[in-house]
């Protein structure tokens, strides 16, 4: 069998559309758009990479951006103050603190810091905690968790009742995006560096999402026949042949793992996009939330 192919480019575009014309009808009907404000301490290589791509794809949907450039060395209080200083401005309905901060700051400080209403990324201590638990939404679900769970649906696969496998147990992606196919009536196995015989844990998975950020480890011969895999990894390995002396790898050998899967997302193409779609999302109904409907 040679998997189908999950098109998180083409879903992201579709996403994308979508929020562009509820952003316009927005504009029409309130004069105002959605607002996203993205922080960005230091001068990260990556980081500034994936605030760009951020800031594009507002202005392609007719969101504002702010973006906040900041010294690596700000000192905590003062990155405070700049958060305090977006949860009070009206016109941004989204904060973004792009991660990872520098190791002077305490992250976790920073990002309780941002107002409930605002945390579009929903990486606010509440917000995860409502995520743990049964019916007490969050007010908002985390991008990339959230984006695996929108490619699954829209390619029409099931979830309920199916044997999921997690690999990973970050607080960004495998800890929440277990939560969520928990709450959508998955059984629910999580792996990390201490599972015992991983291969065989994997085996299990109709639906796979892999997230442990190490490239290629997950095996074709891993893989259960007919399976759901979803790459969240984002591995750049050595390249002499790229422009960029680097290419991306998932966590999963995808030209292994599609002849064995039923459907599969491609590094990059896959999940990378739908997280951004999915901040997109996440600004617009806070916006619409903003704005009382
Ligand atoms: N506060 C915060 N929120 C985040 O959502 C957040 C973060 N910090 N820190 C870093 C990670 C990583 N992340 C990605 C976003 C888009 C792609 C993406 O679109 N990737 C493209 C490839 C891009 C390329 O070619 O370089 C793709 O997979 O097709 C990947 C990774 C968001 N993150």
């Amino acid at each position: 069998m040679t998997a189908e192919i999950i098109d998180g480019k083409a879903i992201a575009a579709t996403i994308r559309e979508e929020i562009r014309q509820e952003v316009a009808a927005m504009q029409a009907a309130h004069g105002r758009v959605p607002g996203l404000a993205t922080v960005l301490v230091g001068a990260r290589k990556d980081s500034e990479t994936y605030v760009r791509m951020k800031k594009k794809a507002c202005a392609e949907v007719g969101i504002a951006s702010f973006g906040h450039e900041l010294p690596a060395d700000i000192s905590q209080d003062e990155l405070l103050a700049v958060v305090e200083g977006l949860n009070a401005d009206p016109a941004v309905h989204g904060i973004l603190v792009q991660l990872p901060l520098p190791d002077h700051i305490d992250d976790e400080a920073v990002l309780a810091a941002i107002s409930l209403e605002k945390d579009v990324d929903g990486f606010h201590p509440l917000n995860i905690g409502r995520l743990s638990m049964k019916r007490r939404d969050p007010l908002f679900v985390p991008c990339t968790p959230k984006g695996c769970i929108e490619l699954l649906d829209r390619s029409g696969i099931e979830i309920s009742g199916r044997n999921a496998v997690v690999l990973g147990r970050s607080n960004i992606v495998g800890l929440p995006v277990a939560m969520l196919l928990l709450h959508r009536n998955a059984t629910l196995t999580v792996c990390h560096s201490r599972t015992a015989d991983l291969p065989a844990m994997v085996r299990q998975a109709d639906i796979l999402i892999a997230a442990v950020g190490r490239a290629e480890m997950v095996k074709g011969d891993w893989i259960k026949p007919g399976a759901a895999v979803i790459d969240v990894g984002v591995n750049a390995i050595d390249d002499a042949n790229d422009p960029r002396g680097y290419r991306l790898v998932g966590d999963v050998a995808f030209d292994e793992a599609r002849e064995v899967a039923g459907a599969i997302t491609p590094v990059p193409g896959g999940v990378g996009p739908m997280t951004i779609a999915m901040l997109l999302r996440n600004t617009t109904d806070a916006a619409v939330r903003a704005f009382g409907g």
